[in-house]
């Protein structure tokens, strides 16, 4: 049976983070995508500036009513979340249905250095949020804001924010050291209550990592729900999001998004027919 996974986010007009990179993540690792736009993320290419329009609470829980029509999902995952009712609506969403594996990315800032978004969720995702989490994938700077840490430059730091983030509720931690983490590697680190766990790659020097965060907890979302080991998945995902930075697609010269296609791309079966079409 195909997997069913929600994810609750904002869309992004440029189509490679938020709800975009979700559904097309979710694809990607084959299974069947749901969601609810909580919010629509437009970026100005002139001044570089976000506009950021929240939906309201009623079209919110209306498109909640619809995601779980059929009872639980197989995963769920929340991006941007709108505005901070938009946390206790699904609180209350995941109570009533029993909802099992959530995986909350909490989207506190975007990948400009000024990028900050909606901090007036900070408190909501702590007390409605976390507490429910399978796993909760901040980046540095989320984790700095969510443990109250601050800056976070070292391995140390970053242990000592994943352990007050678990503190707070959720199962697991992951924080993606990413391209902020001083050194030659992205070295992400999971942490369950007991053990820490690193997962490194080389950084990829390029500006294509928009969308990156969004992509890997979609693909974690998609391979919990079909039951993959967490430290698999993790891995897995990891995978995904570096090959798909390395592949970036640029829309302008300076704003790039990973590809998310990369996988599928490769399927011989859809090759081969792109091949003969193009021969006719
Ligand atoms: N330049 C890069 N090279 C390799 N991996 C990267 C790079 N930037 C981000 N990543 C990886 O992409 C994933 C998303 O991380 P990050 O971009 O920090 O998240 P966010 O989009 O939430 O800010 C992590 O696994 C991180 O290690
Ligand atoms: C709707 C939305 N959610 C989340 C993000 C964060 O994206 P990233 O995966 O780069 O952290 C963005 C960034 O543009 C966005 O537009």
């Amino acid at each position: 049976m195909i997997k069913k996974v929600l994810s609750i986010a904002g869309s992004d007009s440029g189509g490679g983070a938020g709800i975009q990179a979700d559904l097309k993540t979710f694809q990607e690792f084959g299974t069947f995508g749901l969601t609810c736009i909580t919010s629509i993320m437009a970026f100005n290419p002139d001044n570089h500036q976000y506009t950021l329009t929240p939906m309201s609470e009623q079209l919110i829980h209306q498109q909640l009513l619809n995601n779980f029509a059929g009872g639980s999902l197989d995963a769920i995952k929340t991006g941007l979340l709108g505005h901070p009712a938009v946390a206790e609506r699904i609180h209350y969403f995941i109570q009533t249905y029993g909802q099992k594996k959530l995986i909350v990315d909490p989207v506190l800032v975007g990948k400009g250095p000024s990028d900050l978004l909606q901090q007036e969720n900070i408190h909501a995702l702590s007390h409605y949020l976390l507490p429910k989490a399978t796993i909760v994938t901040p980046n540095l700077i989320e984790a700095g804001i969510l443990s109250e840490q601050g800056e976070i430059t070292s391995i140390d730091q970053l242990k000592k924010s994943a352990r007050s983030l678990y503190q707070l509720g959720p199962a697991s931690v992951l924080i993606k050291g990413g391209n902020r983490l001083p050194g030659e590697m992205a070295i992400d680190l999971l942490y369950d209550g007991t053990d820490y766990t690193f997962f490194k790659s080389p950084k990829v020097n390029t500006s294509s990592n928009h969308g990156a965060g969004c992509s890997f907890s979609a693909a974690l979302t998609a391979c919990l729900a079909r039951n993959i080991p967490l430290k698999e998945a993790i891995a897995l995902a990891k995978d995904y999001v570096t090959s798909g930075i390395q592949q970036g697609v640029f829309l302008t010269p300076d704003i790039g998004y990973l590809w998310h296609g990369h996988y599928y791309q490769t399927d011989q079966r859809l090759t081969s027919k792109e091949e003969h079409h193009e021969t006719n």
